[in-house]
């Protein structure tokens, strides 16, 4: 099928920015349209089954491996697809929002991968959206050399020793409100995926890789399908041979640890592995479980790899991929480096040891945030990998995780201290500041936030005030200070704006499964009205 035959209809609800008509040609756009036009009901239908597994789920159903899909599970003989040219050495994998000064840093840095992420580092306002897709074209392309007005050149290193580029889309929940195709607006994770995929497929094809993504927030193995079947079409409405798309799944949801297996196989042919993506994997397990008194969580801080369900998930993923042939990706610890060389060290100390728990593990790489980790992470790497481009053959036949295993999350349960509740009210509202100016990504206090790291501080809140483990009159006091604090630190800050979300996704007696669609939808839509 030739694109030139699609008539899928897109409105650019936007003012045409620099140079945003080499991204939204018509032709994209009826690429876009093609994919919606397949897959949104389905998508929806999905979001709802979602609902319904959460009412069940805090209804008091049990949550187990699926009965059903125990003949997948026991079947030794599948595998899934071939590592893809430049996916074979996964040892370090560097992530951040397509920026292009920050493409241009993680692309050098050493990394074998730069994970392009619209998801939890980016702010989906309408430039960070079109822009990400042009800083990935020009990568592409080689032409994202640039000079800032002050001197600092930026240029790709001329070594090929770039990092393969592998795109994270926006997740299923969220829609893109500048693009609107039948009345309503276009799923977002299709909007990234298929822009990237329209320009940048063939061209990565041509220079050696392909196609590479990360699919961010799946809940079961019937996502995965969905998944599957958009890439089948897409490959076939390009006319680009069918298993050339590769993906990476973050298992970060509760349900999702439980159909690893199942996600593996509905993607085989287009698999790329797994990765542990810790920090909405806690989100989702207090999310989910938040009704429970044996789900009540302590101070983030104090809930880390080490922890008893947490290491049965990391465990439990490296069996699964290997078993399969998939890599097995390690995780983000969120301790970055800054100007303080005492506390460098402290982070990087910490960095070192989680990556050595994960090589030992048997993971095949890891996740860092900033390029000052790349070179601990493959030290790391290199000391257990050594030559091999991985460690596929370390089934961990010794590994055996049940579901009481998972979700054992009691033994690390106690109250939140005075400082942990401040701390989580202090970085939500930073972070939902930062979200709301179009930053999804910064560093606090030595540790990097994103949407992830954000959804945790604000549902333990919420999570803590539902099992009055802490008043709500002093959060209340918390939030004024906190409120006062963030406007004394950054006068441009849209208090008002800020402390509504908070209230809004923290303190309502129904917890709201993200922030992000309806701030999105309330503030940064609006504001780009008011803008353009
Ligand atoms: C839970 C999850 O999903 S994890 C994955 C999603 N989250 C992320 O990807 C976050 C990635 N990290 C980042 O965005 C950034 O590191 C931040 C925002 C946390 C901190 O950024 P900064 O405040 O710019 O850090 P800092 O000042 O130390 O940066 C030093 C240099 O490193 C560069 N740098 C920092 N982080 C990155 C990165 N992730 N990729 C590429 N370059 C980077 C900066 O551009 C800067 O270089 P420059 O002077 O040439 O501009
Ligand atoms: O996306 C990664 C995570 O930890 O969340
Ligand atoms: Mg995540």
């Amino acid at each position: 099928m030739s694109t030139s035959a699609l008539t899928h209809r897109i409105r650019v609800l936007a003012a045409a920015g620099h140079r945003h008509d080499e991204i939204l040609t018509p032709a994209a756009l009826d690429f876009v349209g093609s994919l919606a036009a397949a897959f949104d009901e389905r998508r929806q239908e999905l979001l709802k089954e979602r609902r319904r597994q959460a009412i069940r789920l805090s209804a008091g159903s049990p949550l187990d491996f699926p009965l059903v899909t125990g003949a997948v599970r026991a079947d030794p003989s599948w595998r899934v697809a071939p590592p893809a040219p430049g996916l074979r050495d996964r040892r370090v994998e560097i992530t951040g929002p397509p920026d292009r000064r920050l493409a241009v840093n993680a692309l050098n840095s050493g990394a074998a991968v730069w994970m392009a992420d619209f998801e939890d580092a980016t702010s989906p306002t309408w430039d960070n959206i079109v822009g990400g897709q042009l800083t990935l074209l020009d990568a592409i392309e080689r032409r994202i050399d640039f000079t800032t007005p002050e001197g600092k050149e930026y240029r790709l290193r001329e070594d090929g020793r770039l990092a393969t580029i592998v795109v994270r889309p926006r997740g299923w929940h969220l829609t893109e409100e500048y693009l609107e195709w039948d009345g309503r607006p276009l799923p977002a994770s299709l909007v990234d995926f298929g822009l990237y995929f329209f320009h940048c497929a063939q061209r990565q094809i041509d220079a050696g890789h392909g196609p590479y993504f990360y699919l961010p927030k799946l809940e079961n193995r019937y996502e995965a399908r969905l998944w599957n079947e958009v890439f089948v079409l897409a490959q076939d409405l390009l006319g680009i041979p069918r298993g050339t798309v590769r993906a990476t799944v973050l298992i970060e949801t509760v349900t999702a640890a439980f159909e690893m297996e199942e996600i593996l196989y509905e993607l085989r042919e287009h698999s790329s592995g797994l990765n542990a993506g810790r920090w909405d994997y806690l989100f989702s397990l207090i999310k989910t479980f938040g009704h429970r008194t044996d789900f009540l969580l302590p101070d983030r801080p104090r809930v880390t790899m080490t922890a008893p369900f947490m290491r049965a998930y990391a465990q439990l993923l490296v069996r699964t991929c290997h078993r399969r042939g998939a890599h097995a990706i390690g995780g983000m610890a969120a301790h970055v480096p800054g100007k303080d060389p005492a506390a460098d060290e402290a982070a990087l100390a910490t960095v070192r040891l989680d990556k050595e728990r994960e090589a030992e593990d048997g993971f095949d790489g890891s996740w860092v945030a900033h390029p000052g980790l790349v070179p601990v992470c493959r030290e790391v790497f290199d000391g257990v990998l050594g030559e091999r481009p991985h460690q596929l053959d370390r089934t961990r036949d010794d590994v055996e995780v049940t579901a009481a295993d998972l979700l054992s999350v009691r033994r690390v349960s106690g109250p939140p201290t005075p400082e942990g509740v401040r701390t989580d009210i202090a970085v939500a509202l930073r972070y939902f500041d930062a979200w709301l100016r179009g930053q999804g990504a910064v560093a606090l206090h030595g540790l990097m936030e994103d949407a992830a790291t954000a959804e945790i501080a604000r549902v333990q809140i919420w999570q803590w005030l539902r099992h009055r483990v802490i008043d709500r009159d002093t959060v209340l006091r918390l939030l004024d200070e906190e409120v006062a604090a963030l406007g004394a630190a950054y006068p441009w800050a849209a208090v008002d704006d800020v402390r509504d979300l908070f209230e809004r996704t923290a303190l309502a007696q129904e917890l709201p499964l993200f922030f992000t669609p309806d701030a999105y939808s309330r503030h940064l839509v609006r504001r780009a009205e008011v803008r353009s």
